[in-house]
C-alpha cells in the first residue's frame, strides 16, 4: 500500500491513496498505522478517495473531485479535520490530482473550498461556526468554562486564567456526555495580545495534538467571544507552530502551512 506522510503546524497525517476506492480500511488498520512506535505514527489517517465512488458523500461529486475520509489516530470516523484538508490539498496538488490554485474537497462536513498560495500556506473556507451555549471541562481537577462551538465537528473553547503552558493534557478531561454524547475535542487558551490566542488542544481519538485546524477556528470565536467582536483575523499559536484565522460575518477560514515529508509503501 502506498503512502504519503505530511502535517499542518505538527498535526500529523499518514495520506493513503486508494484512486480505485479497493481499501478496506478498518478501525484496527488505522490504529495500527497511526501507533507511533509499532507504525509510521500520525494524529490521523486521510484516506483518498473519488467522491463519486464514495456513496455517503457522492452527492458532492459536482463540486469536489476527491473525498477527503478522514479518520483519528483510534479509528474513530469524525465530520472533518482542518489541518488535514490543508494537508489533503497539498497531497493532491503535488500527486497532480488537482491543479494549483483553488478547489473543492468532499468532506462529511460538506465541500470545503481550499486555495494554495504561492508563498506555501493553503487557506480553507471553513464554513460558518455554530455556537451552541456553553458547557464545562475539568483538566487535572481544575474546572474551566467553555463555548461549545459546532465546525461540523464538535468543540469546547475555554478561555482559562491558568497559563495552559502549565496545563496536564496528559490524560481526557472530563466533559458532559450530554451535551457531547459522540465525544468532543477541547481547546485551553490563553489570550495574549489583540488577537492573538496561545491554544492547547485536547483532541476527540487522538489525545492532545500539536495543532487542531478546527479547534483553531472554534477558540478565535471563544476568543471573538470574550472581547465583544464577531470578525477579524486571529493568529493561533499552537505547540506546532501559527495558524491564522479570519471570522466574517458568513464564514471563516483558516490559513497555514501545510507540507509533505515522506512517502513510501507500507508494510502493515
Ligand atoms: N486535527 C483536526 C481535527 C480532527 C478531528 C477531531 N479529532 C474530531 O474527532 O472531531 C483539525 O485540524 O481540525
Amino acid at each position: 500500500m502506498r503512502f504519503a506522510k505530511g502535517h499542518g503546524t505538527e498535526n500529523d497525517f499518514v495520506i493513503l491513496p486508494d484512486p480505485d476506492g479497493e481499501l478496506e480500511l478498518s478501525a484496527a488498520l488505522v490504529a495500527a498505522v497511526c501507533d507511533r512506535r509499532a507504525g509510521i505514527g500520525a494524529d490521523g489517517v486521510l484516506h483518498v478517495m473519488p467522491t463519486k465512488l464514495s456513496p455517503e458523500v457522492a452527492d458532492q461529486a459536482d463540486a469536489a473531485e476527491w473525498f477527503m475520509d478522514y479518520r483519528n489516530a483510534d479509528g474513530g470516523i469524525p465530520e472533518m479535520c482542518g489541518n488535514g484538508v490543508r494537508v489533503f490539498a497539498r497531497y493532491l496538488v503535488e500527486a497532480g490530482l488537482a491543479g494549483p490554485g483553488e478547489f473543492g474537497v468532499a468532506t462529511r462536513a460538506g465541500v470545503k473550498r481550499v486555495r494554495l498560495a504561492e508563498t506555501g500556506d493553503v487557506t480553507v473556507d471553513m464554513g460558518l461556526p455554530r455556537l451552541l451555549g456553553g458547557s464545562r471541562t475539568s483538566v487535572a481537577g481544575r474546572e474551566y468554562e467553555g463555548l461549545h462551538v459546532d465546525m461540523g465537528n464538535p468543540h469546547l473553547a475555554c478561555v482559562i486564567g491558568d497559563p495552559v503552558a502549565q496545563l496536564d493534557l496528559s490524560h481526557q478531561p472530563a466533559f458532559d456526555p450530554e451535551i457531547f454524547p459522540a465525544g468532543v475535542n477541547i481547546e485551553l487558551l490563553n489570550p495574549v495580545g489583540p488577537r492573538r490566542v496561545v491554544v492547547r488542544v485536547f483532541e476527540r481519538g487522538s489525545g492532545e495534538t500539536r495543532s487542531c485546524g478546527t479547534g483553531a477556528v472554534a477558540s478565535a470565536v471563544a476568543a471573538a467571544q470574550l472581547s465583544g467582536e464577531t470578525t477579524g483575523t486571529w493568529a493561533v499559536e499552537v505547540l506546532g507552530g501559527t495558524v491564522t484565522v479570519t471570522l466574517d460575518e458568513h464564514t471563516s477560514y483558516l490559513s497555514g502551512p501545510a507540507t509533505l515529508v515522506a512517502s513510501g509503501e507500507l508494510t502493515l
